[in-house]
């Protein structure tokens, strides 16, 4: 019997500037993170004597449901902030592919503090404090909106709604490992000096989102197509489809986004691509942006 349950939303970095590096060498970066409709789901099932895990799903058959998983880490970081000991069994339908720059095992650790928050009567505040040391992506996860993110990603803007445009997401089954893309970054020449983008009161259309977003870059795509060229080909791809307005990749990869004036727009190019998608074993997702 499932007592709760939540998504857990794709992040896609429209935008991904590396702007400086703190002395632990971690990167500081400016970033427009939205959701897609695309998403994991986490139930939360019948009390247990510790918190435990099943995983199913698409992509689940690549995570162990053992104390490594961003769910059970999350279920652990909130009971000891909490000082309950009240486990329960939960199950995660991993639906997004692991490792591929929309920040899913993010959304799910983000989404299992959201359920036992409500359970457990937790403010939205203390959930983003426990969110942090968890990962970089996991507190913009905790709200699932538009916001800029700054630091390594703790600081976190709310930005304006976005348009109700669509967006194709293509992954071309390959993990990329984050250290390694940030490492051929730093080698291939590192921070730009640029002005930081300024966003308006609000987009009007996806249009106007795109004529922003042509004046910035995700700086890791470059070394993340260093390492896997068949990132070029997704990109490509996206670009070649009848009404896309921009593609671009997510994070630090594989996964790369095209963005359309409508959820239509974006689903016919899924449809359009299919074929050509199943016979190189690509992941789509095509539908809405999440708005706020
Ligand atoms: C690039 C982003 C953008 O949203 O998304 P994803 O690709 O993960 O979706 C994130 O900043 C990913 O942050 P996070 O998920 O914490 O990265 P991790 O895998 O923990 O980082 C692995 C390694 O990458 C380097 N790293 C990571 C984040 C950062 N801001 N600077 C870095 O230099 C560090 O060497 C770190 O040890
Ligand atoms: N529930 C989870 N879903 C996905 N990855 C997870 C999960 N729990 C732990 N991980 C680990 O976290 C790492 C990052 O995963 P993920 O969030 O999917 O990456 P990305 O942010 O690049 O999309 C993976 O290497 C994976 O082994």
């Amino acid at each position: 019997m499932t007592l709760l349950q939540d998504t857990a939303h794709a992040k896609i970095n429209l935008y991904l500037h590396m702007t400086g590096r703190r002395p632990d060498g971690y990167h500081l970066l400016d970033s427009l993170a939205v959701f897609a409709g695309a998403a994991d789901e986490v139930r939360i099932a019948e009390k247990s004597d510790r918190f435990s895990l099943s995983i199913e799903g698409r992509f689940g058959a690549g995570l162990e449901a053992d104390d490594s998983n961003l769910v059970l880490r999350a279920a652990r970081a909130l009971q000891a902030h909490a000082g309950k000991n009240d486990p329960y069994h939960l199950t995660l339908e991993k639906n997004l592919p692991v490792a591929s720059g929309i920040g899913g095992g993010s959304a799910d650790a983000a989404c299992t503090l959201r359920l036992l928050g409500e359970l457990w009567n937790i403010d939205e505040a203390d959930l983003i404090a426990i969110a942090e040391p968890l990962g970089a992506d996991v507190p913009v996860c905790v709200q699932q909106k538009p916001n800029r993110m700054e630091g390594i990603g703790e600081i976190l803007t709310v930005a304006p709604a976005m348009p109700n445009g669509g967006i194709l997401l293509i992954n071309p089954g390959l993990a990329v490992s984050t250290p390694d893309i940030f490492r051929s970054f730093a080698a291939m020449g590192g921070i730009i000096e640029r002005p930081a983008p300024v966003f308006p009161a609000r987009w009007t259309s996806m249009s106007d989102l795109v004529e922003m977003l042509s004046l910035t870059a995700n700086d890791l795509q470059a070394p993340a197509i260093h390492h896997a060229p068949s990132i070029g080909k997704v990109l490509d791809t996206l670009d070649m489809q009848k009404e896309c307005l921009m593609a671009r990749m997510s994070g630090s990869g594989a996964t790369c986004f095209g963005l359309f004036p409508t959820p239509d727009a974006a689903r016919n190019a899924e449809i359009e691509l299919s074929k050509e998608a199943a016979h190189l074993g690509w992941w789509t997702w095509a539908g809405p942006l999440l708005q706020d």
